[in-house]
């Protein structure tokens, strides 16, 4: 039996887009080099309602072990300030991790501490990896493109004083060295262009370029312009290691819509949902249902309900409950589409998407449906609402050519929702474009078998991995 060597300590922040793909990639690694364990600390905000049922239902194996961290007391006050939110809850989870970590090393038999893996939201605990005198990697789990994006504007902030939110509202165009095109200012990250996030964003760029490796969820083959970028970059020499797409694939397990998609048409149903934390107003939801009915399109729809404008921020979406879904939709939208779609809650995502009959996803854009739709060779309609999916939309759009447009700059915010409809008409084009775009589903298909292909040995990601696996090791 090969010996354990070296543990690694993850924290990867609550949110359910980053939870996923952190505990997907300590179990990669694992996998990959069995003198390494790992320890994922999790920590937890009163504010999900999806993510403690999924952290409770992860299980410790022997060289991955899942703690879950009491929930500390946060303030309301706490929680209506987004910018300094997720960094107070970071602050107050700095004692339980040291403890942890301590009782880690100090047990008998315990492998030497080879490093902290931080997400990108959980920067300060670089601090405490410091104080146990081993590295610190960051997670960053969105694109290299948007990873080039922060350290570029923040390395603009500390070098220029270049103020991002001055940008907010405007049709500025920037060069952003990860991309290939001009950046107009309107699909730029929430988290840059809100003053209230300012604080967030600058512990970000200043976490970025501390740590002593950056693990991005992207692969080479998909984003070799933002790579190229990352390693000849003014990033302090900072290896970055893309070793995605890294995706939790094989759990889901709903008969009931796999039943309803066996007997759909291939390649006819277009699947629309919004993430984990994404939802629409109920106008916004009659303009959806107005388009899907005149498309006459087959569909299957994660329709949630927005939380409460300006309770709470980063509070996550709920399920309709029957009659409420029947109030919100236009009166006899559901008996008139019986046959042709489904509305649902929180969806089967990765087996809808890995389904024959599924033809294109009218998506949010989160880096994680992003990898998905490309894993499984399905075509995206672009609909960000929040945090850096806009720009993730106009990667796929403008630089990739592996989505058709439905918008690029709507936006939600978190407190005040969305000022803007959009209508029936423009979201019946996207999604007719969706079907018919040849040129698109053949980039999209093409790129698939690269995220296949970089995983496994001779692939970019492949070696990536092994890259990182070695700086621990050794
Ligand atoms: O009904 C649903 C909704 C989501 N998912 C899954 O949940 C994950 C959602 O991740 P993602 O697509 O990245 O969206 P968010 O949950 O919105 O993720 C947050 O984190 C991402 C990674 O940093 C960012 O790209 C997003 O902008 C940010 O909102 C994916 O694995 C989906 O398959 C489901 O299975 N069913």
């Amino acid at each position: 039996m090969t010996k354990i060597e070296s543990q690694l300590v993850f924290l990867p922040s609550p949110g359910i887009g980053h939870l996923i793909s952190t505990i997907e990639f300590a179990k990669l690694i694992i996998n990959r080099d069995h003198r390494l364990s790992i320890t994922i600390l999790v920590m937890k905000t009163p504010l999900q309602t999806v993510t403690p049922s999924f952290t409770d239902s992860i299980f410790s194996t022997k060289r991955l072990h899942v703690i879950n961290l009491p929930q500390p007391q946060i303030t309301n006050s706490d929680l209506n300030a987004p910018g300094s939110f997720i960094t107070t809850l970071i602050h107050t989870y700095k004692p339980y991790v040291r403890d942890h970590v301590t009782q880690l090393v100090n047990s008998p038999h315990s492998p030497r501490l080879g490093g902290f893996v931080v997400d990108m939201f959980c920067t300060p605990m670089i601090d405490v990896a410091r104080e146990f005198h081993v590295p610190a990697f960051v997670f960053f789990t969105s694109s290299a493109a948007s990873l080039g994006l922060v350290l570029h504007l923040y390395t603009l902030r500390e070098r220029d004083g270049f103020n991002a939110t001055l940008l907010k509202n405007t049709d500025t165009e920037l060069v952003i060295p990860s991309f290939v095109n001009p950046v107009s200012a309107k699909v730029l990250p929430s988290f840059v262009l809100n003053k209230e996030w300012e604080p967030a964003f600058l512990i970000l760029g200043e976490g970025l370029k501390k740590a002593d490796g950056i693990i991005v969820n992207s692969f080479e083959e998909l984003e070799s312009h933002a790579v190229h970028f990352l390693n000849l970059a003014d990033n302090n020499n900072i290896p970055i290691y893309p070793v995605g797409p890294i995706l939790k694939i094989n759990d889901d397990n709903d008969v009931v819509i796999v039943k309803w998609l066996d007997d759909q048409p291939h390649s006819s149903v277009i699947f629309l949902c919004f993430g984990s934390m994404g939802s629409v107003h109920e106008d916004q939801v009659r303009e959806i249902a107005r388009a899907l009915e005149d498309s006459g399109a087959r569909f299957i729809w994660s329709l949630r309900k927005s939380p409460p404008k300006g309770l709470t921020n980063m509070a996550q979406p709920t399920e309709y409950a029957p009659q409420e879904l029947i109030d919100v939709l236009p009166y006899g939208f559901l008996d008139r589409t019986a046959e042709t779609g489904r509305v649902i809650g929180w969806a089967p995502q990765a087996q809808i998407l890995a389904h024959q009959a599924t033809a294109g996803f009218v998506s949010h854009c989160g880096w994680n449906s992003t990898l998905e739709s490309i894993y499984f060779g399905v075509p995206i309609a672009t609909w960000p609402l929040h945090a850096e999916q806009q720009i993730n939309a106009f990667q796929l759009v403008r630089e990739l050519n592996m989505a058709v447009e439905i918008t690029l700059d709507y936006r939600v915010e978190f407190k005040v929702g969305s000022n803007t409809l959009l209508g029936a008409d423009k979201i019946e084009r996207g999604i007719r474009d969706l079907m018919e775009n040849d040129e698109v589903k053949k980039r999209v298909k093409d790129m698939s078998d690269e995220s296949r292909k970089t995983l496994t040995l001779g692939g970019c990601s492949y070696s990536h991995l092994g890259r990182f696996i070695d700086s621990i090791i050794n």
